[in-house]
């Protein structure tokens, strides 16, 4: 019997595709994981036995980061955005939902602005120099479609596991495509696998992009807010977090404290009054425990 360590990269009919040393191992989860009422997921760091028959099982889940998306992936480190200028329409507050919602799973994430070429001149240079607040407080952000193709790969990390995300329509799949196809081809695989259209059962898989990973699923396109403790919130807009430490009270919650440095920068216009704004929205959200119709 043997024992190795991988990454699962694919999930197909019940069967988890290993990613070891020592190549991919196709396995099956022990029964174990039932009882316990654990499921592995794609991008899971796993121990695989091998028993002397040549039988590969899934015997272990390492701890997870995180466990994200439908269909589920595990150990996401980053994401990446996809906000369209249009169709559906830009919004600033679509974007701070997705971002606090993975500030608060640990997962990076990075903007791109999608069908910049449907809008004139005028919008898009709006939404720019709404998009600059973003970069300027940590999120990288692209908006040419040609750019983010060509960086996407460079800007995964060893072993990191990339996903994608954005509201229906903002264009995802079609990115992802492009990505897939790029990969294919740099790495001169075929792409016609012999399971394509044949099979029903949903596959999730990782593949290869740049160092790491990127999930070839379609990503999630809504989100829920109200998992998140009420008062931490505001340590997941990151520029209130970094103000927060000037502010008079630990534990600020930048309402109606005396001496809160949040307050100050947002009256300055240091601090956009959107994100201010979509904080106290979000707080109602969470309190009441429920998202707000217009965004279902
Ligand atoms: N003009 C233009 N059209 C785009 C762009 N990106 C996507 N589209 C189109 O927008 C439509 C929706 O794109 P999808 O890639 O299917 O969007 P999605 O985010 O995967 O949507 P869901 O699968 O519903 O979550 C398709 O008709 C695409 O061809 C873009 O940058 N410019
Ligand atoms: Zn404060």
């Amino acid at each position: 019997m043997k024992l190795a360590q991988g990454t699962v990269i694919g999930l197909i009919a019940g069967y988890y595709d290993v990613e070891t040393a020592a190549g991919i191992v196709r396995t099956r989860a022990r029964g174990v994981f039932r009882q316990k009422k654990q499921k592995p997921a794609v991008g899971d760091r796993v121990e695989i036995q091998i028993d002397d028959k040549g039988m590969s099982y899934l015997v272990k889940i390492m701890p997870r980061l995180n466990r994200i998306g439908r269909p589920a992936v595990a150990n996401v480190s980053h994401v990446l955005l996809v906000i369209s200028a249009v169709e559906p329409d830009f919004s600033l507050e679509l974007l701070d939902r997705f971002l606090i919602f993975f500030s608060w799973q640990k997962v990076k994430a990075t903007i791109y602005l999608s069908k910049a070429d449907l809008i004139d001149d005028d919008k898009l240079s709006e939404i720019k120099k709404s998009l600059a607040y973003y970069q300027e407080i940590g999120y990288p952000v692209f908006t040419d479609y040609h750019d983010v193709q060509i960086k996407i790969p460079e800007l995964i990390g060893k072993d990191q596991i990339w996903t994608l995300a954005g509201q229906s329509g903002a264009g995802k799949s079609t990115l992802l495509n492009h990505l897939k196809e790029d990969a294919h081809q740099a790495t001169g695989e075929i792409s016609t696998s012999l399971n394509r259209g044949k099979h029903t059962t949903r596959k999730v898989e990782l593949f290869k992009l740049g160092e790491g990973f990127l999930a070839d699923t379609p990503g999630f396109s809504s989100i829920d807010l109200t998992p998140i403790k009420l008062n931490e919130l505001c340590n997941y807009f990151v520029e209130f977090k970094r103000a927060s430490q000037k502010c008079k009270f630990r534990g600020c919650q930048h309402l109606k404290e005396p001496g809160c440095e949040v307050k100050k920068l947002l009256e300055e216009g240091k601090i956009l009054a959107s994100r201010y704004k979509d904080y106290l929205a979000m707080r109602t959200e969470i309190s009441e425990g429920r998202i707000p119709e217009y965004l279902k």
